[in-house]
């Protein structure tokens, strides 16, 4: 059957990405060429963070199989999951250092991996943007070596999100301020189920993933990055039950809401603002 003619490309799409990827990073790397030495260098990490005690070795992260571990049926190319990704002994160090990012002083000042509670909805949210301290370099580095981001395309932004147990996140997109593949990483002992839904009435198939603590690791793309919005439900329930659109689990399941802290990991086009 011939494609319709409003049909997304996403070979096409990924492609022309990745080159506008490449091409802003050799405009990038060309204009730095042309700075003082002074300027070329990175930003600087804020000295104010926690100290790292987690060690500096590579983590042993499991190989992943794009096809294998792909879990939504309608588009085979758009959500993976992985349960488990990091080892758990960097999942309890990251935790704990997590937990000791200084606060920021105001709601207001956003400021490079300080924690800030989001007014609207009091969630708890810190950046890395451009510049990535040990452990974080150490996910970055994990997830190129998985093959879920390319070297031209790295991961260059990290939002990090803290939620009480009843707390979520509205249905919205990741937008195109970024390469258009979301990974989040899941620390904790709980679950969540994220609820993929399409932007337009119809489009797609409404799908639900259920996201276990310890270290999982989800990577969207495609059509559910693009032609879908994802949320976590706000809820004082103790837990909340998977249905049968649900990708990974039989519906039924529990998914038992306790504190939980997300790392989102994208590439940002223009990263580095933030510092
Ligand atoms: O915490 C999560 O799993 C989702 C976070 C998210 O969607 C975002 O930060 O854009
Ligand atoms: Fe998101």
């Amino acid at each position: 059957m011939a494609p319709a003619q409003d049909a997304v490309d996403y070979r096409k799409l990924y492609f022309d990405e990745k080159r506008k990827a490449r091409h802003r990073n050799q405009e990038s790397i060309a204009g730095n060429n042309s700075l003082p030495s002074s300027q070329q260098e990175e930003p600087p990490i804020p000295r104010e963070l926690p100290e790292w005690n987690g060690g500096s070795s590579a983590l042993k992260v499991p190989e992943l199989n794009r096809l294998r571990d792909c879990v939504s049926n309608q588009d085979p190319g758009s959500i993976f999951y992985k349960e488990s990704f990091l080892p758990s002994h960097f999942c309890n160090d990251l935790w704990q250092w997590l937990e000791k990012l200084p606060v920021a002083a105001t709601a207001k000042s956003q400021k490079h991996g300080h924690w800030h509670n989001l007014h609207h909805s009091k969630r708890k949210v810190a950046v890395f943007d451009g510049s990535f301290p040990r452990p974080i370099q150490l996910i970055a580095q994990a997830l190129i070596e998985a093959g879920i981001f390319d070297e031209s395309v790295p991961p260059n932004h990290i939002l990090i999100n803290h939620y009480t147990p009843s707390q979520g996140i509205m249905p919205h997109t990741d937008g195109p301020a970024y390469f258009s593949r979301t990974t989040t990483l899941s620390l904790g002992n709980g679950q969540v189920l994220l609820h993929f839904e399409p932007r337009q009435k119809g489009a797609f198939s409404q799908r639900q993933l259920l996201l276990h603590g310890g270290g999982s690791l989800v990577v969207f793309e495609g059509d559910a990055y693009s032609h879908c919005m994802h949320s976590i439900r706000e809820t004082d329930e103790e837990y909340e039950t998977a249905e049968s659109t649900c990708c990974n689990v039989p519906a039924g399941t529990k998914a038992y809401r306790q504190e939980r802290i997300s790392l989102t990991v994208r590439h940002r086009f223009d990263s580095g603002l933030m510092n």
